[in-house]
This record gives structure tokens, C-alpha cells and sequence, in this order.
């Protein structure tokens, strides 16, 4: 085979890159010349106070908004300057999931994980129904395969969502709050889900939260936003960042108390 060098690269070219972006909406700036890798297999979190952006720059990140500048590269594509075709092309190696994590509540939890397989591939009911219950086994939900999304609790529904978003084979999870509304041991067992789901898959994840506990337990890297400066003000290994920033805002966010009220930005 003549194709090492092609894959090798492949393997090394980061599953995001986000180029001196510049996120808002009309004239109001969120964030501006924010740059950052997202590397195979890594599990990178977004955090900042609420308001800041991070739900913004994520869906600029997917391509659901056009940023006012700069670039986000899918695996080296850009999504920003993307045809329609090529849009939908990248957009299908994204799995994404939202706050709500809405599922339809007339199917099944099968039914609802098969639900983009029944929309976008011509695969027989039969393996349709097989690859559901793989990504069921997957988040550790196949006992509930015939429940109705409203007999779930708020954990299952979350999984439940996440398994959805992998349907299509997407190798970058995108979620936005995860463990939103969840009580702790809850969204304990989502973090555990996480990262069962990169070390036994590889996949990528992206990760929108304020989650402290979350944060220090799955991700490998964070990304942190301030809507002051409107800007990234940090970025590396949670711990790390913890113990060590130099930046006033970085520590006083990592040594917050978990139960500490949140800060909301007001402009
Ligand atoms: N579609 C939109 N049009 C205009 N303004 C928006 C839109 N979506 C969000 N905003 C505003 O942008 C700001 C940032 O919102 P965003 O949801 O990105 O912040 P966030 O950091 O994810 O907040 P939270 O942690 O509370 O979810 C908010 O003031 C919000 O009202």
C-alpha cells in the first residue's frame, strides 16, 4: 500500500482548529482573535463564566453561525468557507448535543437513536436497529432501548442524546452542558460515560461547561473565556492552570467552591 504518509498525516492533523476567531452577534463582539487546537482523542473543555460565549463560539465551531472572522478547520477543512455540500460533509463528523438534549418524545429510545440513520443512510431496518443498540451498549443504556423518552431520568436522557449524536459515525462530540440540571452523582456517571466513550472509541470531544468538578475530572485540556477582555485567558491542563496561573481570574475560577453562586455576566 502506498498510503502511509497520506494517513499519517491525517492522524496528525487536529480534529478542530479554530483560527483567530471573532464571535458576536450584529455589532456586539463575545470574543475576538480566540485560537486553539482540539487534537484526536483529546477531551477539551470551554469554561467561563456564564454568559461569556462559550455556547456562541461552540456553534460557531460547528458551523451553525458564520463567525464574524477568522476560521474553524474540521479535521484541515474549513467549515466557515464550506459549500453547502461540503458543509452537510463536515457537519456529519460532528455529533452534537444541546443543553435540552431533546429527544423526540413519540419514538422510543431506540427509535430515537436510530432516527438519523432512518433520515440519512439507506441501511436495512435490521442493522439500523443492531447499530442503535451498539450505541446504546455504548452509554450504558440498552435495557432502556424501549422506554419513552419522558419514563428517563435527566442522566439517561443525556446519554441517551449522546448516543444519537454518535449515530451517524461522528468522531468529534460536541456537547453543550452535559451535566446541566443533573445532581451530582449523575453527572459523575455522564464524566465516567465521556470518557469511557475517548479511551474505548477514540473519539474527540468538545465540552461547553462551568462544572468544576467535571472539568478537573474528564478534560485533558481547557480552554477558558473572559468576557471582559473578550477573549481566551487561558488555556492548559485544568490541575495545572489550578495550581499554577498566574492570571487572578483563572484562579479564582479553579478555586471557587463547587457550591459557591455562579457569576453572571451582565452587559
Ligand atoms: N442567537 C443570538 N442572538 C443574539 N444574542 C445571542 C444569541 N445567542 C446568545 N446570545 C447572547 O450572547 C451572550 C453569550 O451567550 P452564550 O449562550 O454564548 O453564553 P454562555 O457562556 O454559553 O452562557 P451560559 O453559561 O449561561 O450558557 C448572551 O448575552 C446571550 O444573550
Amino acid at each position: 500500500m502506498e498510503r502511509p504518509a497520506v494517513s499519517a498525516q491525517a492522524q496528525t492533523t487536529p480534529a478542530v482548529s479554530v483560527r483567530d476567531l471573532k464571535v458576536g452577534y450584529g455589532s456586539r463582539v463575545l470574543l475576538e482573535g480566540a485560537s486553539f487546537d482540539v487534537q484526536r482523542g483529546e477531551i477539551l473543555v470551554i469554561l467561563g463564566a456564564s454568559g461569556c460565549g462559550k455556547s456562541s463560539l461552540m456553534k460557531n465551531m460547528i458551523g451553525l453561525y458564520r463567525p464574524m472572522a477568522g476560521d474553524v478547520l474540521i479535521g484541515g477543512e474549513s467549515i466557515v468557507r464550506a459549500g453547502p455540500t461540503e458543509k452537510a460533509r463536515l457537519q456529519r463528523g460532528l455529533g452534537i448535543t444541546y443543553q435540552s438534549g431533546a429527544l423526540f418524545g413519540s419514538l422510543t429510545v431506540l427509535e430515537n437513536i436510530r432516527f438519523p440513520l432512518d433520515e440519512f443512510t439507506d441501511i436495512g431496518l435490521e442493522q439500523k436497529n443492531l447499530i442503535a443498540r451498539m450505541l446504546l451498549h455504548q452509554v450504558e443504556m440498552v435495557e432502556a432501548q424501549s422506554r419513552m423518552p419522558a419514563e428517563l431520568s435527566g442522566g439517561m436522557l443525556k446519554r441517551a442524546g449522546i448516543a444519537r449524536a454518535m449515530a451517524l459515525g461522528a468522531e468529534i462530540l460536541m456537547l453543550d452542558e452535559p451535566s446541566a440540571g443533573l445532581d451530582p452523582i449523575t453527572a459523575a456517571n455522564l464524566d465516567r460515560t465521556i470518557l469511557a466513550l475517548r479511551d474505548n472509541l477514540g473519539l474527540t470531544f468538545v465540552v461547553v461547561t462551568h462544572e468544576l468538578q467535571s472539568i478537573l475530572k474528564v478534560a485533558d485540556r481547557a480552554v477558558m473565556l473572559d468576557a471582559t477582555s473578550r477573549s481566551i485567558i487561558a488555556e492548559g491542563v485544568p490541575s495545572e492552570l489550578r495550581d499554577h496561573s498566574q492570571d487572578a481570574r483563572v484562579r479564582q475560577f479553579f478555586n471557587r467552591r463547587p457550591d459557591a453562586p455562579e457569576t453572571e455576566v451582565r452587559r
